[in-house]
C-alpha cells in the first residue's frame, strides 16, 4: 500500500486583482464593463502531494506566494484555478490575528476558535486549562483581545492552534514573534505533534528551524515551485538564488537556469539541480579541485561573486595524509583542512572559513580566519593563498559534510561558497564509550553519595 496523501494540489493558480487607487475598485463594481484593475498571478500551476505525517518547510523570498499557498491549503482562500484536496482537521496559524475577534476576551476567543475547528463545548472546556497554560498570559485571558500586545496575541493563537488535536498543522512564520522561552515551548510542542504523526506545513525565513524541524522543503519563487527536496538541499538552492539576485543575475538568466534544470531532471531523473547550482556561478572559471572527493558524488553546490575562487580543498588525517575519496576519521581525530584560493580580482582583505555540518545541514563545528585572529590583507589578481585549519572531530559516529567559504570582509558578498564540498565519516570511540549527543566534549564529572539524614521519630 502506498503512503497516504494528506494534501494534494493540482495545477493550483491564484490571480489577484490589483488596483492602482482604492477608487478603481468602486469604479469596477459600478461600471463592470470598464476594467479598472490589473491581474496579478500570485501562484501559477502548483502541483505537489504531501504524505500524511510529513513536516514540510515552505521557503521563498518576500512576496513569492508562500502565504497565498498556505491560505489556499487552509481553506481561507479559494484558488482561481486548480484542485486542492486536504484530508484531516486543519489547524492554521496564519496571519497574526486572523480568526480572533478583537472585542472578545481571550477566553471567549478560545471557545469561538475551538468551535470553528470542530470541537464540542465540552472538548474545549477539557482543553481550556492546557491552552491557557501554554499561552501563559495571566489575567489577560479574561480581557478583550484588542488590548493584547502582538506577543500575547501570537501566544494565544499558537496555544489554540496546537492544542486542538490537529491532523494538519499550518504555521506561517509565527514562531518569530514571542520571547525566547515561548519560542522554545513552541518548538517542543511542534516536535511532539510531528512525532505523533501530525502533517505540518511550516513557512519560515529561519533556515535553521526548517532544517531541524522538516523532513522536506518546497521553495516558491515568483509564484512557482522552484525546487523541492531535502530541507538542506532546498535551502542551499534558496541561498544561491538570493546570492544570484544580489549579484544582479537577470530574471531571464534565472528562468533559463530553471528551465535547464527541469529539462535535465526529466531526462536523467537525477538531481541535476545540484550540478546546475554548481555550474552557474563560476561557469567561466575553473572548477574546484577536490583531491578527496569526486565532484559528482560530493553534490557540489556553489555560489558567490567569483572575485576569488576556492581552487582546492583537502582534508588531512592526524598523520598529515590525504586520505582519498571518502575519508573516514577516528573519533576525536585531529584533522587539517587545507584550502587554496586564487584571486581573480584584487581584494582588500580576505576571510576564509568552514563549517562541518551534520546530515540535516546543522553546523556542528566551524570558524574562520578572522575569528581565529589570522588577518589576511591585500590579495592581488592572480595571487594564490593557502589556509589551513587544524581541529579535532569529537563527534558522534556519523557522516558529515564540509562547507567552505570566503569573502573579502563581513560586509561584502561571499566570493565563493561551496556547500557539501566534501563528505566524510567519523567512527565511534575506540574505548566503547557511547556518544549520546552530537558533540562529545571532555568534561569533569564528580559523584558523591550523601548519607541520608537521620529521622527522629517522636512517640505520641
Ligand atoms: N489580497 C491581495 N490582493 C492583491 N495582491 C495580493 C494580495 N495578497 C497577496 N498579494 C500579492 O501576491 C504576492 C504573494 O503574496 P504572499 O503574501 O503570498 O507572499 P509571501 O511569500 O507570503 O510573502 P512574505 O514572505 O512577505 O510574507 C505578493 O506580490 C503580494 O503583493
Amino acid at each position: 500500500m502506498g503512503e497516504e496523501i494528506a494534501i494534494s494540489l493540482r495545477n493550483v493558480s491564484k490571480c489577484y486583482k490589483q488596483y492602482h487607487r482604492p477608487v478603481d475598485r468602486l469604479k469596477e463594481i459600478l461600471l463592470p464593463d470598464q476594467k479598472a484593475s490589473e491581474e496579478f498571478w500570485a501562484l501559477r500551476d502548483i502541483n505537489f502531494d504531501i504524505s500524511k505525517g510529513q513536516t514540510v518547510g515552505i521557503i521563498g523570498r518576500n512576496g513569492s506566494g508562500k502565504s497565498t499557498l498556505l491560505q489556499i491549503i487552509a481553506g481561507t482562500l479559494t484558488p482561481t484555478t486548480g484542485e486542492v484536496s486536504v484530508k484531516g482537521r486543519v489547524s492554521a496559524l496564519l496571519e497574526l490575528g486572523s480568526g480572533f475577534n478583537p472585542e472578545f476576551t481571550g477566553r471567549q476567543n478560545v471557545f469561538f476558535n475551538g468551535r470553528l475547528l470542530g470541537l464540542s463545548q465540552q472538548e474545549i472546556e477539557n482543553k481550556f486549562d492546557e491552552i491557557a497554560g501554554f499561552a501563559d498570559i495571566g489575567d489577560f485571558i479574561d480581557r478583550p483581545v484588542k488590548t493584547y500586545s502582538s506577543g500575547m496575541f501570537v501566544r494565544l493563537a499558537f496555544a489554540v492552534a496546537v492544542n486542538v488535536d490537529p491532523e494538519i498543522l499550518i504555521v506561517d512564520e509565527a514562531l518569530a514573534v514571542g520571547d525566547v522561552v515561548f519560542q522554545h515551548r513552541c518548538m517542543r510542542k511542534m516536535r511532539t505533534l510531528m512525532d505523533s504523526g501530525v502533517t505540518t506545513l511550516f513557512v519560515s525565513h529561519d533556515s535553521g528551524a526548517v532544517k531541524t524541524l522538516c523532513n522536506s522543503a518546497v521553495m516558491i519563487h515568483d509564484g512557482q515551485i522552484y525546487t523541492t527536496g531535502l530541507p538542506n538541499d532546498v535551502i542551499i538552492r534558496y541561498l544561491k538564488l538570493v546570492t544570484d539576485l544580489e549579484l544582479g543575475l537577470s530574471q531571464v538568466e534565472l528562468e533559463s537556469q530553471l528551465e535547464e534544470q527541469k529539462v535535465q531532471e526529466q531526462t536523467t531523473g537525477d538531481n541535476v539541480a545540484e550540478d546546475i547550482a554548481a555550474k552557474s556561478v563560476t561557469a567561466s572559471k575553473s572548477s574546484v579541485k577536490q583531491s578527496s572527493v569526486k565532484q559528482s558524488s560530493a553534490k557540489l553546490k556553489r555560489r558567490g561573486s567569483g572575485k576569488a575562487q576556492i581552487e582546492e580543498i583537502k582534508l588531512l588525517n592526524s598523520l598529515g595524509e590525504d586520505v582519498g575519496v571518502s575519508p573516514v576519521f577516528g573519533f576525536n581525530e585531529e584533522v587539517t583542512l587545507v584550502v587554496n584560493v586564487k584571486a581573480y580580482e584584487s581584494l582588500q582583505s580576505c576571510i576564509l572559513g568552514f563549517y562541518v555540518c551534520d546530515k540535516n545541514g546543522n553546523e556542528v563545528i566551524g570558524s574562520n580566519t578572522f575569528e581565529e585572529n589570522v588577518r589576511i590583507e591585500n590579495l592581488d589578481a592572480g595571487e594564490t593563498l593557502e589556509v589551513s585549519f587544524t581541529f579535532n572531530l569529537p563527534l558522534r559516529a556519523n557522516s558529515y559534510s564540509l562547507t567552505v567559504a570566503g569573502s573579502e570582509n563581513y560586509e561584502t558578498l561571499t566570493f565563493d561558497w561551496i556547500d557539501n564540498a566534501m563528505v566524510f565519516q567519523v567512527l565511534p570511540p575506540e574505548t566503547g564509550k557511547r556518544v549520546h549527543a552530537l558533540v562529545d566534549l571532555p568534561m569533569v564529572v564528580k559523584a558523591r553519595k550523601a548519607s541520608l539524614p537521620r529521622v527522629e521519630y517522636t512517640k505520641i
